[in-house]
């Protein structure tokens, strides 16, 4: 009997995420001003940054959200303006709907996400950020409970979406290796579809437990071939910041870079370059902002999620390339989608 096609999941991450929108509208309209800033004129990214205190990872989260809600736009100056209906979150507009998204001003999220733009980031630090692990800096991802909460927290997510990238990836007989693989599903899947290939799995040392357990159940599956997986894959705890990382053919970098900023980008894909064998592969699955910071809105939401939650941000093809090329990496074209608003890019090491 032939299978219904599975659906994409995109509707329900995107109203998950747009809790974070909504707060970050909330916030700029009634917490940071930003559009009685703008009512006299366009002004640059930086200008406007430093009127309402937000440092560059905020400012990279707040505006592209705004621009992707159709309120602000980018002009051919590169200056920010408020657009035909942005006008209308601006006093000198009458009617204007400041005081109706007034009434939610003092919703705990839209009051916390004013005070973590400005701070660019949570006050108290002092039980780790998720997903993070830097340096001597308490670590959720190092805490037995904490991190088998959110290692299987992710684990829907990346087995729905692994059959799909593991199709995309280059095909090898090669070695892989998934750095922060987490719950491991990608290397699983990508091992079945090339039955000589190995694996390695990078990440904190609690995770790999749980991703062990994992593997165990995935080997156990019935399906053909899942049997020959689990001897094809090392379970390697370490630091990816610090510590060496294994040589491969094929690096998967999957929710990844978005935990991090910019510079700790740039870290990772100088180190990643490092460790890809000549003529090998560097593959980022993640969301992507549109080159133009100006959207999709789906991803300027998870942007959103993702800087209150991690050290990140969602980055656009561009920003990824750009550190590819500085690391040595040679950025391909290609844009393969995947599902629930990810995708895939890659770059080759001559
Ligand atoms: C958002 S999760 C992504 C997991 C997986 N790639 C996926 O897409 O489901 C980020 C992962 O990075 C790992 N991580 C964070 N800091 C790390 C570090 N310094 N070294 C190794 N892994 C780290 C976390 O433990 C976590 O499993």
């Amino acid at each position: 009997m032939q299978q219904a096609p599975q659906p994409d999941l995109a509707p329900i991450t995107r109203h998950l995420r747009a809790m974070f929108g909504s707060r970050l509208l909330i916030a700029a309209v009634h917490h940071l001003a930003v559009f009685e800033e703008l009512s006299s004129g366009p002004l640059s990214i930086a200008e406007l940054s430093q009127r309402i205190g937000l440092k560059s990872r905020p400012a990279s989260v707040l505006f592209p959200a705004l621009c992707a809600m159709d309120m602000l736009e980018v002009n051919e100056i590169g200056a920010l303006q408020i657009t035909a209906l942005g006008r209308f979150l601006t006093q000198n507009q009458t009617p204007n709907l400041i005081g109706y998204v007034g009434l939610e001003k003092n919703d705990p999220g839209a009051v916390e996400m004013a005070i973590r733009l400005r701070n660019d980031g949570p006050l108290d630090t002092s039980g780790g950020i998720s997903y993070v692990k830097e340096g001597d800096d308490p670590s959720p991802m190092d805490d037995v409970d904490l991190s088998r909460m959110f290692t299987l927290g992710l684990a829907g997510r990346a087995q729905k979406l692994a059959p799909i990238v593991a199709g995309k990836l280059s095909k090898s007989e090669g070695h892989l290796l998934d750095v922060a693989g987490g719950t491991g599903f990608y290397t699983y899947e990508w091992l079945l579809l090339n039955p000589s290939a190995t694996a390695t799995i990078l990440d904190r040392p609690a995770v790999l437990a749980v991703a062990e357990e994992l593997l165990d159940a995935f080997a156990q599956s019935g399906r053909p071939g899942a049997e020959t997986v689990k001897n094809r894959v090392t379970f390697q705890p370490g630091d990816m910041l610090t510590d060496d990382i294994p040589q491969t053919d094929i690096l998967l970098a999957a929710s990844l870079f978005h935990d991090w900023p910019t510079e700790t980008c740039q870290l990772l894909a100088d180190r990643f370059a490092a460790a890809i064998r000549s003529g090998g592969e560097l593959w980022v699955h993640d969301a992507f902002l549109n080159d133009a910071l100006d959207g999709p809105l789906a991803v300027t939401d998870y942007s959103a999620q993702l800087f209150w939650g991690t050290k990140g941000r969602c980055y656009s093809r561009r920003e990824y390339r750009n550190w590819f090329s500085k690391a040595g990496l040679e950025p391909t074209d290609e844009n393969l989608p995947t599902q629930m608003d990810y995708g895939l890019i890659w770059a080759r090491k001559r």
